[in-house]
């Protein structure tokens, strides 16, 4: 067997496409563009690559973009009066705030500060607890790309063994709740698991969300394991996985690569989530049909 390719950088541009005309159709009936704000601090050079990449993609979908740079060095107090400022300003229906965050600032304070309706990272603990009681709520946008992936791929999810490895708040505990959701039996395994292979070998969805450069390998799967692969390594100049590509796509029956996988997802759901976010905010229903 030989594993498919999941081409999530073409998935991403059709939903990006499906993105703009609905925002288009949104902006001729609320007489405004949906507004996204993305604020960075600090220079850390992979962010400002994720920034302008947010940036391009947003003003492409024909919305507002506000990109809010500020120095390293900032206040804590700052940044949360920044947000505020961001929360009263109706021209603003999504708010990001590019992490990690230099370490003199408290990450959930300033997550908590954001309004929940413009959370379009979805990683406001009201969205986090409307997610994990099954209410409508602002979803992660990485974990709800892979599970995009994973749905165009095998189409019902019920029943299927899943193993997610990692588990944060922002990739692995929303994916692991997301599957829970399509009725998957989900796994959770992160840094004190006990034999991490004998796990995965049972599963038939793979989510690897760990940050090591290709630690999943091709004899850890079962054979035709559809593996969706979230890791951002830089090694040696070059992008790699959390996923041995190399050993895995002979043994998978469908494999995400990296870059080209993920990754650009991500991006494509944060204008979906915006969009949704713009709708809310102007009282107009959103029918999510294929978005
Ligand atoms: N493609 C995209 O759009 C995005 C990609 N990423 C990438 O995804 C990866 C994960 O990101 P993120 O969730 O933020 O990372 P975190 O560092 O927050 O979490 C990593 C998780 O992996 C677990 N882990 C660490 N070592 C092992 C191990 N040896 N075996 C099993 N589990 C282990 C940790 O366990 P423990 O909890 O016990 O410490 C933790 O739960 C990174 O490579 C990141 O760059 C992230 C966001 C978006
Ligand atoms: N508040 C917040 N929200 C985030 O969503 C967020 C964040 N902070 N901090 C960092 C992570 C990481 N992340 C990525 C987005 C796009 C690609 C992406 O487009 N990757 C391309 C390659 C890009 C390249 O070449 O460097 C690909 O995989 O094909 C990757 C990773 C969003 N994150």
């Amino acid at each position: 067997m030989n594993a498919q390719i999941i081409d999530g950088k073409a998935f991403a541009q059709g939903l990006r496409e499906r993105v703009a005309e609905r925002t288009a159709q949104f902006s001729e009936r609320a007489g405004r563009v949906p507004g996204l704000a993305v604020v960075l601090v600090g220079e850390d050079p992979a962010s400002q690559v994720y920034v302008r990449s947010k940036h391009k993609a947003t003003v492409a979908a024909g919305m507002a973009s506000f990109e809010h740079r500020l120095p390293a060095e900032t206040a804590q107090d700052e940044l949360l009066a920044l947000v505020a400022s961001l929360n009263a300003d109706d021209a603003v229906d999504g708010i990001l705030v590019q992490l990690p965050l230099p370490a003199h600032i408290d990450e959930n304070a300033v997550i908590a500060a954001i309004s929940p309706d413009k959370d379009v990272d979805g990683f406001h603990p009201v969205n986090a607890g409307r997610l994990a009681t099954g209410l409508d709520g602002f979803v992660p946008c990485t974990p709800l790309g892979c599970l995009m992936l994973l749905k165009d791929r095998l189409g019902n999810l019920s029943g299927l063994d899943a193993v997610v490895i990692g588990r944060s708040n922002i990739v692995g505990k929303p994916m692991a709740q997301l599957l829970i959701r399509e009725s998957c039996t989900v796994t959770v395994a992160h840094s004190r698991t006990r034999d991490l292979p004998a796990l995965v070998r049972r599963a038939d969805i793979v989510v690897a969300a760990v940050g090591l450069p290709e630690m999943v390998k091709g004899d850890w799967l079962k054979p035709g394991a559809a593996v969706i692969d979230v890791g951002i390594n830089r090694v040696e100049g070059k992008l790699v996985g959390d996923v041995d590509f190399a050993s895995a796509a002979p043994v998978a029956g469908a494999i995400t690569p990296v870059p080209g996988g993920v990754g650009p997802m991500t991006i494509a759901v944060l204008l979906r989530n915006t969009l949704v976010a713009a709708h809310r905010n102007a009282g107009i229903a959103f029918e999510a049909g294929t978005l």
